[in-house]
């Protein structure tokens, strides 16, 4: 096997799995405790198949996951992605688990996804494709069991038809059973882009430890989605610079600053940034080893791993996307004293705003947009000290090990409460 092949190939299950067993050595668990922490509770396979235009059938395969229970219903987002599998799905719900526990959520961990290009959808095939996962998976859903919410390639309109075929389909009207919902069916301006604001405040936050501030300093994000592009504007705002950037196409460089407002218009004019008329095109992988400040992998898993974690130039990296490091990478990085803001902490502002939006739907009021930021911003940082406490006192640890130990602690002891482990 290649090394690119073995990258392509190395799966994000195994990696967390590796990640989980590190902090088992240091809370002292058991082969049979850690075994009860990483399997998943339940997993539900269903098939989604579709009349697609022209009454052609179109068959895809969706997972929904969910791994524990222990804090709290299930919650986390769903995804479309032609690279979609069971054990990524499982992987995501399993960070999703450590996430909400960190963030002190009432949650447990889920994750779904659907193994398709929605790309290659027209918009009939893909609110069919929708609705039809949710015929599959409804009885598995709920406020209080289940709670779905965007992730890759999925936004506030494929809640909204969750949200209306789960009301057909079950008879309930629960609007709280799906978050990241647009405004008019209950949701909170603030999650659109709470993801790429709470990005942004980590990184801030951990500039300030460790760079000295995040004024001036130069920023390399990939993935200009959601996260990405949220995440750009606000570290603009926070008078930091953006220098590169990068989508499925590739990227582009520009050492004197790219416009962010002109990316956004060339990616939605074009569909790709790398059409952005000024700067050195590069090409994904270049991207991430380029010269810069703070490096955000805003895109997919196992982007840094052991054959390019030697060549980051980065100062700091902070987790946008879920689980963008391999186990290796985080070692080499810890050996080469490069700090990295760990995933479950760097992009919890997603889930922090759909718990806001969850708690409000339950008790039937929408609080104001400025509100929502600041409880999200405190939450946030509260999480952030706890681990940066926790990192100080680990001694030779890094920030992942810090927080996943504060996560971990938490889901293990609720499952010892109980009686299960
Ligand atoms: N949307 C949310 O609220 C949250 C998202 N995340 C994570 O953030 C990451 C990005 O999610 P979103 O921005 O929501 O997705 P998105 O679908 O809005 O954007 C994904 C971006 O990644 C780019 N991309 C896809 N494949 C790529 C590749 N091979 N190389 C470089 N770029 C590539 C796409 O072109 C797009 O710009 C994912 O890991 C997701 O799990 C984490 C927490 C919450
Ligand atoms: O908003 C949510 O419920 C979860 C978002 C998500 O999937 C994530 O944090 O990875």
């Amino acid at each position: 096997m290649t090394s690119v092949e073995e990258v392509l190939t190395s799966n994000l299950y195994t990696q967390q799995t590796k990640k989980l067993y590190k902090i088992g050595e240091i809370l002292g668990l058991h082969e049979d405790q850690l075994a009860a922490l990483s399997t998943p509770e339940r997993v539900i396979q269903v098939k989604v198949q579709i009349r697609g235009d022209g009454g052609v059938i179109k068959t895809f395969t969706g997972w929904r996951s969910q791994h524990n229970s222990a804090l709290g219903p299930y919650k986390g987002g769903v995804r479309y992605h032609p690279n979609v599998t069971q054990d990524e799905v499982i992987a995501l719900s399993m960070i999703m688990t450590w996430k909400n526990s960190l963030l002190q959520l009432p949650y447990g961990g889920g994750k779904g996804g659907i193994r398709v290009d929605p790309k290659a959808l027209s918009r009939e095939e893909l609110e069919q494709l929708s609705r039809n996962f949710i015929d599959a998976i409804y009885k598995y859903i709920g406020s209080n069991i289940d709670i779905p919410a965007p992730d890759v390639n999925t936004d506030s309109q494929i809640m909204s038809w969750f949200l209306d075929e789960y009301t057909k389909i079950s008879g309930k009207i629960d609007p709280a059973t799906f978050t990241g919902k647009p405004v008019e069916l209950g949701g909170l301006a603030v999650r659109e882009y709470s993801t790429g604001l709470g990005v942004t405040h980590t990184a801030k936050l951990a500039a300030d430890k460790f760079l000295g501030g995040i004024e001036g300093r130069r920023v390399i994000i990939q993935g200009f989605g959601n996260l990405g592009s949220y995440a750009a504007k606000f570290f603009v705002e926070n008078g930091a610079e953006v220098i590169g950037v990068s989508d499925s196409k590739g990227g582009v460089i520009d050492p004197k600053g790219l416009d962010v407002k002109k990316l956004e218009e060339v990616k939605k004019a074009t569909g790709s940034v790398i059409n952005y008329p000024e700067g050195k095109k590069v090409s994904n992988d270049e991207l991430l080893i380029s010269d810069c400040d703070i490096l955000v992998p805003a895109a997919l898993e196992n982007v840094i791993h052991k054959y390019n974690a030697p060549k980051v130039k980065a100062k700091l990296i902070v987790e946008g996307a879920n689980g963008p490091l391999t186990a290796d990478a985080d070692s080499m990085l810890k050996e080469r004293n490069i700090p990295v803001v760990p995933d479950i902490l760097a992009n919890s502002g997603g889930v922090v705003g759909s718990y806001v939006e969850w708690a409000n739907n339950r008790m039937g009021e929408i609080i104001g947009e400025e509100e929502a930021k600041k409880l999200i911003l405190n939450r946030m940082e509260m999480a952030f000290n706890a681990v940066y406490n926790k990192y100080n006192s680990l001694g030779d640890q890094d920030l992942r090990t810090a927080a996943m130990v504060v996560a971990v602690e938490r889901v293990v002891r609720a499952m010892k409460i109980r009686g299960l482990i």
